[in-house]
């Protein structure tokens, strides 16, 4: 896979123009509409927006999940528009974690098992102090050995943490980490995530419903009918629903202007 040397630094992730449309050419639905965003190394995005807005869509496209129907996406600089299914595949193992709302934790491995199941998928050795480092720091050195249904949601969800940052990867996408846990158990997994962007320099970009979790990040990007419809920088609960509640308002407003500044063009 390329990787693109430019002499400004490189970002962990840049979308540029990207459009995802699902159906048929009869009936298309336009899921990404020219979305452009660069995000810096050691930062942490909330991806926000109301339901149907393009959010699952957005990760699974930036991820390298699913391909773009238009536009580019670079992870590190390193393009993974038009790459084949086998490279992707490869890619996401060695430069992508992943955190999901579930914590997909294989239930007949161990915790330890679990987090090193990356590594071994990437042909690479674990290293047994490491993931021992890597569990105390999730809490959970002395569940090592049990299974995934031997833990509480907290701390399944801690495991998958530790999981996807035992390959150092570039990004890690989370997807709702915080949707299936109790109030004590979310705020435990975000403090993880924002300690492994301030204390790891990891970046993370993370799709929530929730201001209070989006209030952990650097940053919120906000999506309304697959647009992007700005963004809040160190966000607050309180300006995070705000900012929510107006949403729809907001690219209305975009809509009329620029419906507006066609018929002034004549276009
Ligand atoms: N595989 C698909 N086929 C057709 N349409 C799809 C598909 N996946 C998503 N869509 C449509 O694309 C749009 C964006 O969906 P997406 O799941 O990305 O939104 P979301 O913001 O993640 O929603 P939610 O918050 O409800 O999970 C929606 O209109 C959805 O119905």
């Amino acid at each position: 896979m390329a990787d693109h040397y430019r002499s400004e630094p490189i970002e962990a992730l840049r979308l540029e123009s990207v459009d995802k449309v699902y159906g048929t050419e009869d009936n298309p639905v336009r899921a990404l509409d020219s979305v452009t965003v660069g995000l810096a190394p050691g930062s942490f995005t909330a991806i926000m927006g109301p339901s149907g807005s393009g959010k699952s869509t957005f990760l699974q496209c930036a991820a390298g999940l699913d391909q773009p129907t238009r536009g580019r996406v670079f992870v590190d600089g390193a393009e993974l528009t038009g790459e084949s299914e086998t490279a992707l595949t490869k890619f996401r193992r060695q430069r992508i974690g992943f955190v999901f709302q579930q914590f997909n934790l294989m239930p007949t491995l161990t915790v330890y098992q679990n987090v090193t199941l990356p590594l071994r998928m990437a042909g690479k050795r674990s290293d047994r102090d490491r993931t021992t480092a890597m569990l105390r720091q999730v809490g959970l050195a002395d569940r090592m050995g049990h299974r995934p249904s031997e833990l509480s949601g907290g701390q399944q969800q801690r495991a998958a943490i530790a999981r996807a940052l035992v390959t150092d990867p570039r990004v890690i996408f989370a997807d709702e980490p915080t949707g299936a846990l109790d109030t004590k158990s979310a705020r435990d997994v975000l403090q993880l995530l924002r300690s492994s962007v301030d204390h790891l320099g990891q970046t993370v970009v993370m799709v929530t419903h929730d201001p209070v979790a989006a209030s952990y990040a650097d940053s919120v990007m906000f999506l309304a009918d697959g647009r992007s419809a700005g963004t809040l920088d160190k966000p607050t609960a309180e300006t995070v629903a705000e900012r929510m509640t107006h949403l729809g308002d907001e690219v209305h407003m975009q809509d009329a202007s620029a419906d507006a500044g066609r018929k002034v063009v004549g276009l």
